[in-house]
């Protein structure tokens, strides 16, 4: 059905802006949207198998009133096209006359899905199989298994199969080649690959316990801090890692108030990623090279920071490995007594290794030149953490004797998958040349869908997952992947509205509680309730008043008997600009209710000052985490609600939804994560959102590039190609038409995969 009534206004699919459907898809929820011939309350079909249509939920009625709109009086259906909008309950509608909304849609045309075009047929391999140990391996796999002396470079390409490889090449070399276990060290970048790699080792042999458990199988930071505790227990033990970052940030903090650095305007998450940075690229502090005002401040800080750890005999994670390359480099009796121990060395994620992890390997397996590598270099996905595809790209020139094994089946996901994967990466210019070849083929086709926003995008692949459940697919099955935190924000909050069991990362923060969006919400929850005290306390910093304005706030609203809003203005002390301006910004508070939430959120940010505050915060020179970007994005949820109070509500039940989803959240259900995350796991079906500039590749990408350099785009299109092959069957992109609230050019990785037929991308 195309028409539905809404508080006696009918509404027609056919002339309802886009920007509507949202919001009359929640009314529908509230069961406030009726059908035009029964009077019952209908839904708002928003997915990607049909166009949108209202219809009721009961099928018979449904066939029953859809057979009689048919029939309806010719003045039902909207025709006239030169009516101007007014606004009623939120919805757009025309002036003269309360039937629908009648202007053309002023904005996008429903587009249909399109098919992302590989641009290699299937072909068929004929592989003999083969088997080490009773374990199915193909050729190349059998090859990367049994070359166990001397450097090797596996280049294992997306669902090839290493995780088989190296937990095979393990067993082949213990029960094969009578090799100690307790010779041979495999390295992996995540606990959960170790313990993945143990559990599949366990699977597949009949070797005792004991035995397997002499195989030293860790992540980096594992292994070189057992190194570094067996050789000084004092000095590393447990109780003197510096684990949280609060603790850093402590060290950070007492160094500006030293170099009189401003505390309030630094951005120290930022500074922490940056001593980061240098301590995994073996950068000391007398090494760097500071580029601009931030990092020479960061120096500073690094320098101070390291001073003050090494006073209080503190370590930190990237001390396990920096110091433990130290000890080794220094101490040549230290490292030969690790080099009898080791003669065999595997590296799983070879392309995510980092100088300090690389040097340390190295020297390690010096000695034999035993050192197997297994990576992808179209896998890099973490250089701003110091990973380096130097070492995967040139691992010939560093070992000129290195074989080289090329694991090039896909075994994990559809051809017209590979074949789309290969598409987008193959435009990257610093890869070494490989392609993938899949080993079946389905007659399911990747495709990208076109909804109007990131909410409309949301409600699509719930609607469509919903759909999919209903033909007898599990939860479990299906991943839906953004680029950051962020960009997940509206898939979950329309999981919450569904019944669908989903999962999050563990320890994520809700998107209303990052700084500038909390700062935001303040002047909202102020104007509704002048005494909410923690609302104040967010406020202190954007009115640029001393943490210590607080308790004089507080005092002064008992001593004169006022709201805490009207206590700010009985300030004592405060410079005259500074009250001329809380002069101006207070008495306003109280006006925001009044207004839609995304108008109050834009005089917040232009006539109260935000935007000053915003600007002066530091990471707004940050391109990847911009406090204006979380504004924009607060501004996409705003518009849906047309009352300050009901926007609140939202947000004050999203924060405690997902606070009880950190205590308690069971393992089962739709996975929802960053690209980053999804890393070395895959599902029958696969959605990626925000295929779009901006978002992938990221905006900071996109300005390097516009600066000449295209590294970072590579690693955005890389990001994007680790995304499509996560999917065994199944694959969406979304590519929305607008993103926070402008107007979306469709991700320059897709061109390759669209035909110029969509006609879209010139
Ligand atoms: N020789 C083989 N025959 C059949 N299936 C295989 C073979 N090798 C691997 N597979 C299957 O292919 C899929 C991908 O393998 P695996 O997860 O080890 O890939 P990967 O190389 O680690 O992938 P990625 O790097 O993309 O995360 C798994 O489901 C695995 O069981």
């Amino acid at each position: 059905m195309q028409v539905a009534a809404l508080d006696n206004l009918h509404i027609s699919l056919q002339t309802l802006p886009r920007e509507d459907f949202q919001k009359i898809y929640e009314a529908c929820l509230e069961d406030k949207v009726r059908c035009i011939v029964c009077g019952k309350p209908v839904k708002l079909y928003l997915g990607l198998t049909e166009e949108p249509s209202f219809y009721h939920p009961n099928k018979l009625e449904n066939q029953t009133c859809q057979r009689e709109e048919q029939t309806l009086p010719a003045e039902m259906t909207p025709v006239d096209t030169n009516q101007y909008y007014s606004e009623q309950n939120g919805f757009r509608i025309p002036k003269s006359r309360a039937i629908a909304t009648l202007e053309k849609p002023t904005v996008t045309d429903w587009k249909t899905l399109k098919t992302l075009q590989g641009h290699a047929p299937f072909q068929p391999q004929t592989i003999a199989p083969t088997s080490i140990l009773g374990i199915p391996l193909d050729a190349e796999q059998k090859e990367a298994v049994t070359t166990v002396n001397g450097p090797l470079l596996i280049l294992a390409g997306a669902g090839s199969g290493k995780t088989r490889v190296l937990t095979t090449r393990a067993l082949y070399m213990i029960e094969e080649m009578n090799i100690n276990p307790k010779s041979i060290m495999l390295v992996t970048f995540t606990a959960k690959a170790a313990l993945e790699m143990k559990h599949r080792i366990k699977q597949q042999t009949s070797l005792q316990s004991s035995q397997l458990n002499q195989l030293v199988i860790g992540t980096f930071h594992s292994i070189f801090y057992k190194i570094l505790h067996h050789h000084d227990r004092q000095k590393w033990n447990g109780n003197h890692l510096l684990k949280w970052d609060w603790q850093k940030e402590n060290y950070l903090k007492q160094a500006c108030r030293e170099f009189g650095i401003d505390e309030k305007e630094f951005p120290f998450d930022q500074a922490l990623q940056q001593i980061s940075y240098w301590k995994n690229t073996l950068l000391m502090p007398s090494d760097v090279k500071p580029n601009d005002t931030f990092e020479e401040n960061a120096l500073s800080l690094y320098t101070y920071y390291e001073e003050q750890k090494l006073s209080h005999g503190q370590f930190d994670f990237d001390d396990m490995l920096v110091k433990c390359y130290e000890l080794m480099n220094e101490n040549p009796e230290v490292l030969s007594s690790y080099q009898n121990r080791f003669q065999y060395f595997l590296i799983d994620e070879f392309q995510d290794i980092n100088p300090a992890q690389y040097n340390l390997m190295k020297i390690l397996s010096s000695h034999t030149r035993n050192l197997c590598a297994v990576g992808d270099d179209d896998q890099t996905i973490y250089s701003f953490r110091g990973s380096d595809p130097t070492f995967i790209l040139s691992f010939k020139e560093e070992f000129p004797s290195a074989k080289i094994v090329h694991l090039a089946s896909n075994y994990r996901s559809d051809h017209k998958i590979v074949s789309a994967a290969n598409a987008v990466i193959e435009k990257n210019k610093r890869r070494l040349s490989k392609k993938m070849a899949a080993q079946y083929e389905t007659a399911n086709e990747p495709k990208c869908f076109f909804p109007y926003d990131e909410e409309e995008e949301a409600t699509m692949i719930v609607q469509d997952i919903k759909e999919k459940i209903a033909s007898g697919a599990q939860p479990d099955d299906f991943a839906i992947l953004y680029r950051t935190h962020t960009g997940g924000r509206a898939i979950f909050e329309r999981f919450v509205q569904s019944s669908i069991p989903f999962v999050i990362e563990k320890g994520q923060n809700s998107f209303y509680e990052r700084k500038m969006v909390r700062a935001v919400l303040a002047y909202l929850q102020l104007s509704i309730n002048p005494d909410h005290v923690s609302a104040l306390t967010e406020l202190i910093r954007p009115l640029f008043l001393k943490q210590s304005a607080l308790n004089d706030v507080k005092a002064l609203s008992i001593l004169h008997d006022c709201t805490l809003v009207d206590a700010l203005l009985q300030l004592n002390g405060l410079p005259a600009f500074q009250m001329a301006k809380l002069k101006k910004v207070i008495p306003r508070i109280s006006h925001l209710k009044k207004k839609k939430p995304v108008e109050a959120i834009i005089i917040i940010e232009k006539e109260l000052g935000f935007n000053d505050y915003m600007k002066k915060q530091g990471n707004e020179g940050n391109a990847m985490d911009k406090g204006s970007d979380d504004i924009h994005d607060l501004k996409v949820v705003a518009k849906k609600f047309s009352t300050v109070e009901s926007f609140l509500q939202h947000t004050d039940h999203m924060i405690l939804t997902q606070k009880a989803l950190k205590e308690k959240q069971g393992s089962q259900g739709v996975q929802l994560m960053t690209i980053h995350r999804s890393k070395g796991l895959e599902f029958p079906y696969v959605y990626i959102v925000g295929a779009v500039d901006g978002s992938l590749p990221h905006d900071f990408a996109l300005e390097a590039a516009r600066k000449g350099n295209y590294d970072y785009l590579e690693e955005e299109r890389r990001l994007l190609y680790v995304a499509m092959t996560r999917a065994k069957e199944h694959l969406l992109l979304s590519a929305p038409d607008n993103r926070r609230n402008r107007k979306a050019v469709q991700s320059r990785f897709l061109k390759p995969l669209l035909t110029k037929s969509s006609g879209s991308l010139d």
